[in-house]
């Protein structure tokens, strides 16, 4: 068994007054997950975020954007205008809630004309990963786990022991077997990705899918049955030939991409820093020093295209866990050296 260095990054234990309201936001969105009814009402006096297709709709907002909801009322108009049946509210999906126990749904609305939508809601839907890099603070997280479970309910309409049709419940929160009664839940499937460091290096690495220059840690999905410390160990070994021997938890992070990864990211050291990079896997892996990494982060997202000679090294954007993984790694590189 793998042991290492763990220590959790806490988040800082709620007040006592707070956390009535924070337990009592969290038990009211647990009635609404599990209780139709509860749901039904909820639905009445939501919230909710529109796409179509899975794309989020994205409104300018002064310099930026934001992501836009519908009161109920609103939705009920603009579903009438467009010629739809008002029941077409129960195929939203329950996101969360507000502090104030507003719920807060997402709908797809793929089935309406898209550029009279635009122009009725006065936004725009956009394709996902720009989306990302559009929003800032809590929307972006929001509107990949809103994207995600519309895209989970989209893609397990039919029970995968019958083959008949599943139903959602009302909240969105499971999917059920019209005939045998099998529960499927939204999955996320675990991936590890690691800040590998050798002394005041840290490892960075490529895929030939990347954009041109950018590079990220270490990554890879946990094979069942596997521990995450046993797929830190295997995926360095395999990706770049090293034996890992220390790991220190960093945090985690749903990720949209391909489709709903759970990202747990962790430093992680090794004894020596000959790489032996497995080129079926990277592209390139390479040993960065802290002037380097402090020289890519400053850069920023760097859009040119391979064609266009020499593409200086550029990471993650914030949003991503790498970026923080690397920023973490920076400060501790430059909290050491200032002894
Ligand atoms: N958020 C971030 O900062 C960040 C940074 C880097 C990578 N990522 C994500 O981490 C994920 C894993 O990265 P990777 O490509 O290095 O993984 P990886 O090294 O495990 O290689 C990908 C391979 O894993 C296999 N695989 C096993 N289970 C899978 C599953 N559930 N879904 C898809 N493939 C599965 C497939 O054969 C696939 O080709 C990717 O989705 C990537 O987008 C996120
Ligand atoms: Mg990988």
């Amino acid at each position: 068994m793998f042991r290492g260095i763990i220590n959790l990054r806490l988040i800082a234990p709620v007040c006592a007054r707070r956390s009535s309201s924070y337990v009592k936001q969290k038990r009211y969105l647990f009635d609404l997950k599990e209780n139709d009814d509860v749901c039904r009402q909820a639905l009445k006096s939501g919230s909710f975020y529109l796409f179509h297709d899975l794309l989020p709709l994205l409104r300018k907002s002064g310099s930026g954007f934001s992501v836009p909801t519908v009161s109920a009322q609103e939705l009920q108009r603009t579903i009438n205008k467009h010629g739809q049946d008002e029941q077409k509210i129960e195929d939203a999906v329950l996101v969360g809630c507000s502090k104030s126990c507003v719920a807060e749904f997402a709908l797809d609305l793929g089935c309406l004309e898209k550029s009279s939508l635009e122009a009725d809601l006065d936004g725009t839907f956009t394709f996902l990963p720009k989306a990302l890099l559009l929003l800032e603070g809590k929307c972006a997280p929001l509107v990949a786990q809103a994207q995600a479970l519309l895209r989970w309910h989209e893609t397990h309409q039919f029970c995968s022991k019958t083959g008949n049709p599943t139903k959602k419940n009302l909240s969105g929160s499971k999917r059920i077997c019209s005939t045998n009664g099998l529960i499927y839940y939204p999955q996320m499937s675990p991936v590890v990705i690691s800040l590998v460091s050798y002394k005041d290096r840290c490892l960075l690495a490529r895929q030939e899918g990347f954009p041109a220059g950018m590079y990220t840690a270490l990554s890879g999905f946990c094979d069942i049955g596997e521990t995450l410390e046993e797929t830190v160990r295997r995926e360095v070994a395999e990706e770049v030939g090293l034996e890992v021997d220390s790991l220190r938890y960093y945090g985690s992070q749903h990720w949209p991409f391909p489709s709903s990864s759970l990202m747990v990211a962790c430093q992680a050291t090794v004894q020596q820093d000959k790489l032996n990079v497995n080129k079926s896997e990277l592209e390139d892996a390479r040993w960065f020093t802290l002037e380097e990494i402090e020289e890519a982060l400053q850069r920023g997202i760097v859009h040119l295209k391979p064609e266009s000679g020499t593409i200086p090294i550029w990471v993650p954007p914030k949003w991503a866990i790498a970026h923080e993984l690397i920023t973490s790694w920076v400060q501790e590189q430059k909290a050491h050296s200032n002894g």
